[in-house]
């Protein structure tokens, strides 16, 4: 961790931040950066000054781990002065001029470094962004101020609400990058920049003086009116979204400075808030995913995995097969007979077509993707695949039956995986002599969508083949999380809980839409009600009976499920659930469900004296997820999880548990 300094003979300093991988602004970064820009200052030889970042990229930001310092100890003097210290006294209210050489990234306060200087020269291709708020803090090097000033509000606030950077290329025409070099020019372009604004060749522009892109102030009211009405129903739980647009306006109505003063100050804020510790966690925690003890640690190399054999072409198989194509790796796809291959077939299709339209891949990539699956009704492709993944229906006897064959039919290095929710890997491998080589894939629905890919290992699985899965997962974009093999794994078991807490609620007599917007209004994406419409009633069932049989002691068997089947309501299925559900429409709570559930709780007798608890929304929160939480430090005592935050990662991406908390 270190910053250098080269003066040339040209007269210019080249100041160079290294600190792998990402170049993080840690303290010492900070403090290297204050005494080279002094030092550059002070000495008659350097008339101008280049800050560049070491090893292809410029900077990943401010180091987050220093966040988690401040959150442990509650003390914000760990955090550096930098906005006005180094970026505005220093840089950009130096004699001398400053430009930014940028390759790679420059993120957060990386980017704000370099919105400090007076010009920037961009590699093609960098990232550029201000990904703050996902972190529940809002840019403090200054970045409120001077993107505003850079790329006009309405891009601005885009950039930063959405958390999401954009490339050089857009970057040089919005006028955040002065020019796009390639790699072995950056430099040498940077220092004549720097050199004919030092000569006044080339303007001398300061960023937070600068109004022209801001617009009138009628005009830029109206866009962060806008902002903050879809940021109310976008990120309702996440203050920092607001705050970010407050320090905006601040800026804008009395001036830049006055931004940076109150942006610091709401930085400070924001730092300490409950939101920013969950998001910090949440950034740290993902990352420790791909650290599992005696597997990723004891010198192992991945095997290349070329070619994936997918057995069963419904939902499951098909989202799987999908999101093997979309990274490049062939799939051989297995049905039974002609009409459920075909079905298979048109749901990858349908699946490609459907990223097509909605913009996230071209036509030409979704045929290529498509090119290189190939459906097949016999084992005779499964010569020379090096994985398969099982993804037929919840059944002991064919599963059995399926991994014996494969024995026979793949070759010995093969992995035999199965997509099994909830059935035992030992049971499945009963029959054959390759438990080492047996592995959970458990994928969510829709796997080519949902980001997580729960790996659950038997004590044979080997630890090559472990590793493997894990590479493969990271290759189609997923987050692998390895888990242990138990009834549920670590999310399914982990959440059982929370639809059995919310039924025990509702059997004590609490209004069940009450229920669901409680827990909606806490973050989740759905409640539990809306959420067993969602998966279906036969899932419900069929889930509960094989907890049931696990956990008797803490499984309340719920009589309404069987009811709402006996009504003739499946959920979304058939469009009647608790809900309504209408094409176009948000699904409608449906007061015709009511009686059923009087039945229910009829049949249940738990409410005291028959009258309904009263309980208030706080109680509604804990007895639904307190639950949750008891199940998860189980599966932390049984080993389950690696760690903790294994368990934190595999609730917020599988089961969309809202990370800010
Ligand atoms: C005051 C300022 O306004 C506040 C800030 O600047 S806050 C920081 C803003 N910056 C960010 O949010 C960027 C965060 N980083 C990222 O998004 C990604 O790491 C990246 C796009 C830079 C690189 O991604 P990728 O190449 O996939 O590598 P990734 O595995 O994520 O990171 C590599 C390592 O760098 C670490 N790292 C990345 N950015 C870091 C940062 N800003 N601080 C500290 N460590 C960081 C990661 O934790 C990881 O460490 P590990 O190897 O020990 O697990």
């Amino acid at each position: 961790m270190k910053v250098t300094m080269e003066v040339g003979n040209d007269g210019v300093a080249v100041i160079k931040i290294s600190n792998p991988p990402v170049n993080a602004l840690a303290p010492i970064i900070i403090r290297g950066l204050k005494e080279k820009y002094m030092e550059a200052m002070n000495r008659d030889d350097v008339k101008a000054i280049v800050v560049t970042g070491e090893g292809g990229r410029f900077s990943g930001g401010f180091d987050i781990n220093v966040f988690g310092t401040v959150h442990k100890s509650g003390d914000l003097s760990a955090l550096p002065s930098v906005s006005v210290d180094l970026v505005v006294n220093t840089i950009e209210d130096g004699k001398k001029p400053s430009v930014a050489a940028i390759e790679g990234l420059a993120l957060g306060g990386g980017l704000e470094l370099a919105m400090g200087c007076h010009a920037r020269i961009s590699a093609p291709r960098t990232q550029l962004g201000l990904p703050e708020l996902s972190l529940g803090i809002i840019p403090g090097f200054g970045g409120t101020q001077r993107l505003p000033r850079l790329v006009g509000i309405s891009k601005a606030v885009e950039m930063m609400l959405m958390s999401k950077p954009i490339m050089s290329e857009e970057g040089k025409k919005l006028g955040l990058i002065d020019a796009v070099v390639s790699s072995e020019e950056l430099l040498k372009v940077a220092r004549s920049w720097a050199l004919d604004i030092a000569e006044r060749r080339k303007p001398w522009i300061s960023s937070l003086q600068r109004t022209d892109k801001l617009g009138s102030l009628s005009e830029a009211r109206e866009i962060l009116k806008v902002a903050r009405q879809q940021s109310r129903k976008t990120a309702p739980n996440m203050p920092q979204h607001q705050v970010c647009l407050d320090v905006i306006e601040e800026g804008v109505v009395f001036g830049g400075y006055s931004g940076v003063l109150k942006e610091e100050k709401m930085f400070n804020e924001l730092v300490l808030s409950s939101t920013s510790k969950g998001l910090v966690h949440v950034f740290f925690a993902q990352r420790l995913t791909s650290k599992v003890p005696n597997v990723t640690d004891v010198g192992l190399k991945p095997r290349h995995i070329k070619k994936v054999a997918v057995i069963g072409g419904g939902l499951m198989g098909s989202g799987i097969a999908t999101a093997l194509i979309l990274s490049n790796i062939s799939v051989v796809l297995k049905e039974i007979n002609t009409d459920y291959l075909q079905k298979g077939m048109k749901t990858i299709e349908a699946n490609l077509r459907s990223l097509v339209t909605r913009g996230k891949m071209t036509e030409d990539k979704a045929n290529k993707a498509f090119s290189i699956v190939k459906g097949v009704l016999d084992y005779a492709e499964f010569k020379d695949v090096d994985m398969v993944i099982e993804a037929v229906i919840e059944n002991i006897a064919l599963k059995q039956s399926i991994f014996s064959e494969l024995e026979k039919v793949c070759p010995a290095h093969c992995i035999l995986a199965t997509n099994t929710s909830t059935i035992d890997l030992n049971i499945i491998g009963d029959k054959t002599t390759s438990q080492d080589r047996i592995i959970g894939a458990h994928f969510f629905s829709p796997a080519h969508v949902m980001p997580l890919l729960e790996i659950v290992r038997t004590a044979k699985t080997s630890p090559q083949v472990i590793l493997d899965l894990m590479t493969v997962g990271k290759a189609i974009k997923k987050v692998p999380v390895v888990v242990g093999n138990c009834t549920g794994f670590a999310v399914n078991r982990t959440f059982f809980p929370y639809s059995q807490g919310a039924q025990f609620l509702a059997h004590l007599g609490v209004d069940v839409f009450r229920i669901d917007r409680v827990i909606s209004n806490f973050g989740m994406p759905m409640g539990p009600f809306q959420l067993q419409d969602l998966a279906g009633y036969g899932v419900a069932m069929a889930v509960g009976k094989e907890f049931a049989s696990s956990f008797a002691d803490r499984t309340f068997r719920s009589p309404l499920v069987e009811l709402l089947v006996k009504s003739g309501r499946n959920g979304k299925n058939n469009g009647k659930g608790y809900y309504i559900y209408e094409k176009g429409n948000k699904p409608k709570p449906d007061p015709s469900v009511l009686p059923i559930i009087e039945e229910s709780r009829r049949i249940a007798k738990l409410m005291p004296g028959g009258k309904p608890v009263s309980v208030t929304d706080q109680e509604i929160l804990e007895m639904v997820l307190f639950p949750v939480v008891n199940e998860a430090c189980r599966v932390m005592d049984e080993g389950v999880v690696v760690r903790a935050s294994d368990v934190d990662i595999a609730s917020v991406l599988g089961m969309s548990f809202p990370n800010y908390r």
